[in-house]
């Protein structure tokens, strides 16, 4: 994987620093210093506070950063990220409100799923997206191999929507490949995935102690599920770093750009015979063909529609929203008549 290309600093006494927890406007972060490593507290200073115009300009776990300290200061001081490679970000609840970043410089993301009740490929679709997006490369892993008695027709079901994808199957004994992957490239992952897939199972393995709380050793409702640390971003001995952020593990898989994931169906939308073909009724639609003919399954069309709706969303303001859904729900109506509708109470969907 490409490293960082780091500019020199201007300010010769600047240090660089990674981000390994945050906590609302503090930071924990790890000072690269001749003499090792050192973990301090930090803020971001007054004048990036004041350039900042988005919520992707501040530090989120991962983030390499130029920082000011001396050994006698309490805190020291970021001014500013360096370039990232990859930033993963979740979809902010309520419409309009964008996303938030998670984390940053992440080459890969372990999509985790069971093999049992929770195996959904639709979902997977949606982690795909997302990881797609994010400049990071996902890797599926499949748990609870002993829970399934179907497993050679999900890896089949899985390679279809998730072409040439890596994917790991891993059982509560086994989970020596994706240590054997790690050992191999050491680099910056994250696990996301269903609550009990086995995450916390899986880190805690990798790292070789309970950093984590499984569900089995914790109360259902304890907020800290970290069991010795408030790091947010752990080690292996191999370089490896494991970033496992509050609000990153289920991510919201409802955003993303679906191009990568779903290459295979806008590649069949460039076959239909309108250029502007909505897939729906339209004469010579390549894509109504493949479903018809069974080459495409319905219900990954419609899943694939349903993110582009969602994506097209996320990049619209609150009254463009409204239009849309007005124009989808009353099409063929009247504008007199549509009002009419709403008036009398009738939703929009
Ligand atoms: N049979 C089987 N059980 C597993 C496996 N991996 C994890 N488990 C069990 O599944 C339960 C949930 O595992 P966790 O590691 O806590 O799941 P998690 O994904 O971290 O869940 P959250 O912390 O809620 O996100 C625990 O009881 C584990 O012992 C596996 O490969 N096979
Ligand atoms: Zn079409």
């Amino acid at each position: 994987m490409k490293g960082l290309k780091i500019k020199k600093s201007n300010t010769p006494n600047n240090k660089y620093a990674t981000v390994i927890s945050q906590n609302h406007q503090l930071y924990l972060i790890s000072v690269n210093e001749s003499s090792g490593n050192h973990q301090v507290m930090a803020e971001i200073s007054g004048q990036m506070a004041y350039s900042i115009s988005s919520v992707e300009q501040y530090p989120v776990v991962g983030d390499r950063v130029e920082v000011s300290y001396s050994e006698n200061d309490d805190v020291a001081i970021i001014h500013r990220i360096l370039p990232r490679k990859s930033l993963l970000s979740r979809a902010s609840s309520g419409v309009g409100q964008g996303v938030q970043p998670i984390a940053a410089n992440v080459d890969t993301v372990f999509i985790t799923m069971a093999l049992d009740h929770n195996f959904n490929l639709r979902r997977m679709e949606r982690y795909l997206t997302i990881v797609w997006d994010s400049g990071a490369q996902p890797v599926i892993v499949l748990t609870k191999a002993g829970l399934t008695t179907d497993l050679e027709n999900q890896l089949a079901q899985v390679s279809e929507i998730a072409l040439g994808v890596t994917t790991f199957v891993t059982s509560d004994s086994d989970f020596s490949e994706i240590a054997n992957f790690l050992t191999q490239n050491p680099q910056t992952v994250v696990f996301v995935g269903s609550s009990g897939v086995g995450k916390s199972t899986l880190i805690n393995r990798l790292l070789g102690y309970e950093a984590m709380a499984t569900s089995e050793n914790r109360e259902s409702d304890s907020k800290g599920r970290h069991t010795t640390t408030n790091r947010q971003l752990f080690s292996l001995a191999n370089g490896t770093q494991i970033i496992d952020t509050p609000g990153m593990r289920e991510l919201q898989v409802d955003t993303g750009d679906s191009s990568a994931t779903f290459a295979d169906i806008e590649e069949l939308a460039t076959r239909c015979k309108f250029r502007n073909c909505t897939h729906k009724s339209e004469p010579g639609c390549a894509i109504i063909e493949a479903v018809d003919t069974g080459k495409l399954s319905a219900e990954r069309f419609a899943n694939y529609l349903k993110i582009s709706r969602e994506n097209r969303y996320s990049r619209m303001n609150t009254t463009e929203i409204a239009a849309d859904k007005f124009r989808r729900h009353f099409g063929g109506k009247s504008g007199a008549k549509a009002v009419r509708d709403i008036k009398k109470g009738k939703r929009l969907n």
